[in-house]
């Protein structure tokens, strides 16, 4: 998914892999040199840092910040351990029946909560608060919460004990392991997770997530189901701190509700906080760290105000460190790196090569289809008293370009959204290719052809230019290489080539612009609809754009919404005229400027009419 690194990125990326492993391999040199009761304690430094890294998955990766890890850590550790205490005698080995069960656990429980706060879309702050009362709901109820399952005693405020320790031997006389052994154990469970965590967050459902934290409106106009990539990350790490929790619970051989407590669910942030929020790796850090210090303090190397002294840690580790440690290193390391933006200098002006815009929709063909008429019956759609949408009934086909102008406030955004799902019709139909889509998710939308540029470019910042690309191609391909190849493509038309590895982010606005129309054509779209396209292109852009949609429309259905009569009339296409939100005439650019009506209503005046 990287685009021609250079050898000092090559290696930068390397140590984010090699380093991991490192700490890994002298974890598991140094567990049997260990004190044991350092061993013991370290054990749950690793497991705090696990907690921290399913967090992370949510937080650092998807931008939910969710206090709710404890919950699915508790309901974990407690399930994980009746199924441990009723079924170890019959294995020997405990952790083939905690772990499993805690995993599931804390997935179940995580997906009915991630389902009301994904497909219910609350917002950011009502997601913390959510996530925070259900953890607080199982605190209040579990210490009044008593019940005898088999074996296993839940004793509310009293807990739970005769828990088994961590047994990995099988038979009768298998034993729980021994502090040194439980530590190495707990860190190869850890490492097996997290790399498997790394490989699926580094692959495509990686880069999903990143795009939905960045900007879930455009991840689900390319296409993608986010409420669905949501829940799974979501419930991934639910997974995650059920296992943690079951490891907790292995680890102490007793559980009681604190596990769900206030001071629990908020150190968990810190970890990721403290490490570096993203990184996943972070979380093990930032818990090794505060567990290491509070260690330290409180065995006496500075008693009595150890506290205090881990408090004032934290501050100025989160304050001055707003990356993290992580973060922090890996902003220094990108220091001495050449600055792979500085190649946005030399990005050449887009040429449209009629003959590779004719091969990608011969291409496009193939692979989806012929192109798709777009047709509203009686649309209709209002906020309040406003009706931007009135009555609206239009047909659009390939062949020519159809654009839609009106005044400002005339509804052309929010007819535009109509069609794309984006803004549901209150009555009336939409219809792509003579299929009702009134309805239909704007990821659906996406999927059977819509292809869709809003007004202000929409790009992925944090991302490079090929990587923005990528995951519009392979929204639609779910082919690794032939996303690669079509991103390649849309990359060489655009004229950056060269330029494959810069951040969107140091793009101008222009040729953002023209990045989110590249995304576009990455989706093999069927049907396209641009929103004020060339805002914020020079002359020579604009002339290129118009030159390219004479082109896609021959081939797809084009619809351009716009405010620059210039740009319309260089289209020579169908023109259609909306006003207070209904539609008012039309036909082509010549005739509408002849016509009064429209001139009055589009330019207030005729002064005005004469020169355009
Ligand atoms: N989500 C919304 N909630 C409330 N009112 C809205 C919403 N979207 C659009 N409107 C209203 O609908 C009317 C039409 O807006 P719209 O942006 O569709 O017009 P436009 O023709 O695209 O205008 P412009 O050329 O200025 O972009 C405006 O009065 C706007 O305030």
């Amino acid at each position: 998914m990287k685009h021609n690194l250079t050898t000092a990125e090559k290696i930068h990326g390397s140590i984010g892999i090699s380093a991991p492993a490192i700490a890994v391999v002298i974890a598991l040199g140094i567990s049997g040199l260990l004190d044991p009761y350092l061993a013991y304690v370290a054990s749950l430094w690793v497991i705090y840092g696990l907690l921290g890294m399913s967090l992370d998955l949510v937080w650092g990766r998807g931008g939910v910040l969710s206090l709710g890890q404890t919950a699915f850590y508790g309901l974990g550790g407690y399930f994980g351990s009746v199924v441990a205490i009723n079924f170890s005698d019959l294995t020997g080995n405990s952790l083939i029946w905690a772990l499993p069960t805690g995993a599931v656990c804390g997935a179940l429980s995580a997906a009915v909560i991630g389902y009301l706060i994904f497909y219910a879309r609350t917002g950011p702050l009502q997601t913390t608060i959510l996530t925070y009362t259900f953890t607080i709901l199982l605190w209040t109820l579990s210490q009044s919460f008593k019940i005898t399952i088999g074996e296993a005693k839940i004793g509310g405020d009293n807990g739970m004990a005769n828990i088994p320790g961590m047994i990995l031997a099988f038979g009768k006389d298998a034993a729980a392991l021994e502090p040194n052994a439980m530590f190495a154990t707990v860190v190869v469970i850890s490492a097996v997770i997290y790399f498997a965590v790394r490989m699926l967050m580094s692959g495509p459902f990686g880069r999903v997530i990143d795009c939905i934290r960045i900007d879930g409106e455009k991840t689900e106009l390319l296409g993608y189901d986010i409420r669905k990539y949501q829940l799974q990350n979501f419930m991934i790490a639910g997974a995650i701190a059920g296992i943690a929790g079951a490891l907790f619970a292995a680890w102490s051989n007793y559980l009681n509700p604190s596990i769900f407590s206030v001071q629990e669910a908020l150190m968990v942030p810190i970890y990721v906080l403290v490490g570096g929020a993203g990184t996943l790796s972070g979380a093990f850090i930032g818990s090794v760290l505060i567990g290491g210090l509070s260690f330290w303090l409180g065995g006496g190397a500075i008693s009595g105000q150890t506290t205090l002294i881990l408090g004032l840690v934290l501050i100025v580790l989160v304050v001055f460190l707003k990356n993290g440690i992580l973060g922090a290193l890996n902003s220094l390391w990108l220091r001495f790196l050449p600055d792979r933006n500085r190649a946005v200098n030399s990005i050449k002006p887009v040429t449209i090569d009629a003959s590779v815009v004719e091969n990608i929709l011969a291409d496009a063909e193939i692979a989806a289809g012929p192109p798709k008429s777009l047709e509203t019956k009686n649309a209709t759609k209002a906020f309040g008293g406003v009706i931007p949408v009135n009555n609206v009934s239009l047909k659009f086909e390939p062949g020519l370009p159809h654009s839609v102008i009106g005044p400002n406030g005339a509804g052309k955004s929010s007819f535009l959204k109509v069609c794309v799902g984006m803004y549901p019709p209150d009555s009336g139909d939409v219809l792509l290719g003579g299929e009702n889509v009134s309805h239909s998710p704007i990821f659906q939308c996406v999927a059977k052809g819509l292809g869709v540029k809003n007004q202000k470019p929409q790009v992925f910042g944090e991302l490079s230019i090929f990587e923005n690309l990528w995951t519009a191609a392979f929204s639609m391909t779910r082919d690794k290489n032939k996303a690669n190849q079509i991103a390649n493509q849309i990359l060489t038309m655009l004229g950056m080539h060269e330029q494959g590895n810069v951040e969107a982010s140091a793009l101008s606005h222009g040729q953002q612009q023209w990045l989110d129309i590249g995304m576009v054509l990455c989706l093999t779209p069927r049907t396209i609809l641009f929103d004020e396209p060339a805002a914020g292109m020079t002359n020579e852009e604009t002339r290129e754009l118009s030159h390219l949609v004479r082109i896609l429309a021959k081939k797809t259905t084009v619809l351009v919404v716009e405010h620059d009569m210039e740009f319309v009339r260089t289209l020579e296409g169908m023109v259609t005229v909306l006003h207070q939100g209904a539609f008012f005439a039309k036909g082509d650019i010549v005739k509408l400027r002849a016509d009064d009506r429209v001139l009055d209503i589009y330019l207030g005046r005729r002064a005005h009419v004469q020169s355009i």
